[in-house]
């Protein structure tokens, strides 16, 4: 893959997806960074000693352009993406990675008939094992499709499904890496309350996830299968999930998908409330 890549927006999924870019083997010459803040585009730059420039130098030879802001910020990218010259001699696909935005809003401020993809992908793009999710806009061509599928699976899966279930996507494999990352600080808690120490619950916590995780994705076994492989009859892990249904850990994790398919759809009509408290509660991924 020798396209170049611009990245607008280098904060925690955009330095994620550079970071498992240049990782899976792509030159850092293919790649340039947009950086609003200037100690965050300093502390890019030296980590990854990438080019970190304006955005119509990022944007001038770039094949694909991925738009890494929050909500808030896709108008004023937008505007700014508005006033740059068309002068480039390579098509470009603008990739939007922002939650709850429709491509048609890109699509509707770019030049007529401008391809995007709009994408929602998650922070293990960091170590290569990214979810990343794809719904084509109006003007992409399957090729650009395939050019992009192709960039994101060198940084981990990849599944194309039409928009509208972009609220869904986000509330389960976007915002989900939090999900787990919540259930291993609550074990590492509660394995120092049983008396093992910080750092023995932490180690079992982890492992016990990564485990559990390449379990899920390399024995073909349903999630159902697997827990009920782990449940003895009458043993301790029933004692445990007795104890996790009366807490209502299957009701919670619907009303906490269903509240985050909520925000990203409240988030596609008001992007200005990105950063208020709604109902998440205003705890942020
Ligand atoms: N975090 C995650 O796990 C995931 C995030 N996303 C989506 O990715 C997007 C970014 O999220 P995240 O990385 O967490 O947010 P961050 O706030 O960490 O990163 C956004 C960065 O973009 C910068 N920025 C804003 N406007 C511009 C601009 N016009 N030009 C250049 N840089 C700009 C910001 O600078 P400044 O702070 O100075 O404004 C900031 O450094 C969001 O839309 C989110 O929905 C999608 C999937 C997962
Ligand atoms: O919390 C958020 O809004 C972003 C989108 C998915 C993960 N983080």
């Amino acid at each position: 893959m020798s396209e170049r890549v611009a990245i607008i927006g280098a904060g925690k999924i955009g330095e994620a997806l550079l970071a498992g870019l240049l990782a899976s083997g792509k030159p850092t010459r293919d790649l340039a960074i947009v950086e609003h803040s200037a100690v965050r585009a300093a502390e890019i730059a030296d980590e990854y000693k990438v080019l970190v420039t304006d955005l119509a130098t990022a944007v001038e030879h770039a094949r694909i352009v991925v738009v890494a802001v929050k909500p808030d910020g896709v108008d004023g990218v937008l505007a700014a993406l508005g006033k740059l010259e068309d002068n480039n001699d390579v098509e470009r696909v603008t990739v939007t990675l922002v939650a709850g935005i429709p491509a048609a809003k890109f699509e509707n401020a770019l030049p007529a008939g401008s391809p995007v993809i709009r994408v929602m992908s998650n922070m293990p793009l960091l170590v290569n094992e990214a979810m990343s999710v794809l719904s084509t806009g109006r003007y992409a061509t399957a090729e650009q499709v395939q050019t992009v599928s192709a960039l994101l699976a060198t940084v981990g899966k990849v599944m194309v499904v039409p928009e509208n279930l972009m609220d869904a996507v986000t509330a389960i494999s976007g915002s989900g890496p939090a999900y787990v990352f919540l259930l291993a600080e609550t074990m590492i808690d509660a394995g120092v309350a049983l008396g093992l120490t910080r750092a023995q619950a932490a180690a079992m916590a982890k492992q016990t996830i990564r485990g559990a995780g390449v379990m899920l994705t390399d024995t073909g076994m349903t999630a159902t299968d697997l827990r009920a492989a782990v449940t003895s009859p009458a043993g301790t892990t029933a004692a445990a999930i007795t104890e996790l249904e009366r807490g209502g850990v299957r009701s919670a994790m619907y009303a906490a998908t269903a509240a985050a398919a909520g925000r990203s759809a409240q988030l596609s009509r008001r992007p200005e409330l990105e950063g208020s408290a709604g109902n998440d509660g205003g705890f942020r991924g």
